[in-house]
């Protein structure tokens, strides 16, 4: 499976070095505006093909897109120290109004994983892109990757307080990706028992305290990053081409990722995350968990915070 990738920054470089490391897809196509940056990440990712999958990488324009089953979306601006993500919407819904044709002329079928921020808005940003030239163009064909990296935060962080393998803790972050996000704690298990009673058996209880360190860890995780080494890549480079190894593998996995939801929450046609079945066609289905009363207050919280940006950009 061909993948491209849109923006060769620190999002799209990772993403395509974790791909390789991976073995996801069986060839890669960088493309950025700053054609010297795209062909210097392309060589020095292909130049690590030796130690992990074999498979061609390279720089390209747009044309050489055409034949992508996925082209993952990372151009756009940044945040700076202290800046939200949601300040960057203005910028890069112009950066995507230039690119999404420009793909989507390459490559028709591709489905679009978009990681620039606010990711859920330039998700929906996208499908109305898409949806100018090819009215049909599926809702689950605009797969933003949304809360996967919160999502991956949570549990690892959980898995270290609880000193086990994050592979065994099952916990997601809904809504936003960004300050409004929900950490699903009702929801949390490991061992296939509530998450809880499994701390309290292992000598690890979430405290109030406990539970509250998580929380900053998992939402103040960018800020923190970004003041130390000016933007965040490995965590969603892997995100990244996890999404894609189950779209290629057809895997059917269950992941938090962000698409066009009719309605969540009250709120309807926003963008936001929450459990979906990801295969081949992209998102096959959409999972509603049971959250508590303070759970659904603050996801409905997000999707309006969501759906104020969208409309902003005069999106309906
Ligand atoms: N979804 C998520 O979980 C995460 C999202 N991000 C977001 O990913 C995006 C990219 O971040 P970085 O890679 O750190 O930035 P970066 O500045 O390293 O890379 C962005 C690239 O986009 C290119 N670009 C800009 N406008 C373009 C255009 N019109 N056409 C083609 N290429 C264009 C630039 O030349 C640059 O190489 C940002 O919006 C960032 O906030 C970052 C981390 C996590
Ligand atoms: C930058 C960003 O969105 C993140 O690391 O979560």
């Amino acid at each position: 499976m061909k993948i491209g990738i849109v923006g060769a920054g620190f999002v799209g470089s990772a993403a395509a070095y974790a791909m390789v490391m991976r073995g996801v897809g069986t060839e890669i196509v960088l493309v950025d505006r700053n054609q010297d940056l795209a062909v210097a990440q392309a060589e020095d990712i292909h130049h690590a093909t030796p130690f992990a999958y074999p498979m061609p990488v390279n720089a390209g324009d747009y044309e050489a897109l055409a034949g992508s089953c996925v082209v993952v979306l990372a151009a756009g601006a940044n945040q700076r120290p202290g800046e939200t993500r949601l300040e960057l919407l203005e910028r890069n819904a112009a950066v995507f109004g230039d690119i999404i044709p420009r793909v989507l002329a390459a490559a028709p079928q591709a489905i679009l994983l978009v990681a620039t921020n606010p990711v859920d808005v330039m998700t929906q940003v996208s499908l109305e892109i898409a949806r100018r030239t090819s009215p049909d163009f599926p809702v689950g064909k605009v797969i933003g990757s949304g809360t996967i990296l919160d999502t991956a935060r949570f549990r690892a962080l959980l898995a270290k307080h609880l000193g086990i393998s994050p592979k065994s803790v099952h916990a997601h972050v809904l809504g936003e990706h960004g300050d409004s996000e929900v950490l699903h704690w009702s929801g949390a298990d490991a061992g296939a028992m509530p998450i809880s009673d499994f701390a309290d058996q292992v000598g690890h209880p979430l405290t109030d305290a406990v539970r509250a360190e998580i929380d900053q860890g998992v939402r103040g995780a960018a800020g923190k990053i970004i003041k130390g080494k000016g933007a965040t890549w490995y965590g969603i480079g892997g995100g990244l081409a996890r999404i894609v190894q189950a779209i290629s593998d057809d895997e059917r996995a269950v992941m938090t990722c962000s698409v066009v939801n009719p309605e969540v929450a009250g709120v309807q046609n926003v963008a936001l995350s929450l459990p979906r079945i990801v295969g081949l066609e992209g998102v096959l289905g959409t999972i509603h968990p049971h959250l508590d009363k303070g759970e659904m207050a603050a996801l409905s919280r997000s999707a309006g915070i969501l759906k104020e940006a969208v409309t902003t950009l005069g999106i309906k």
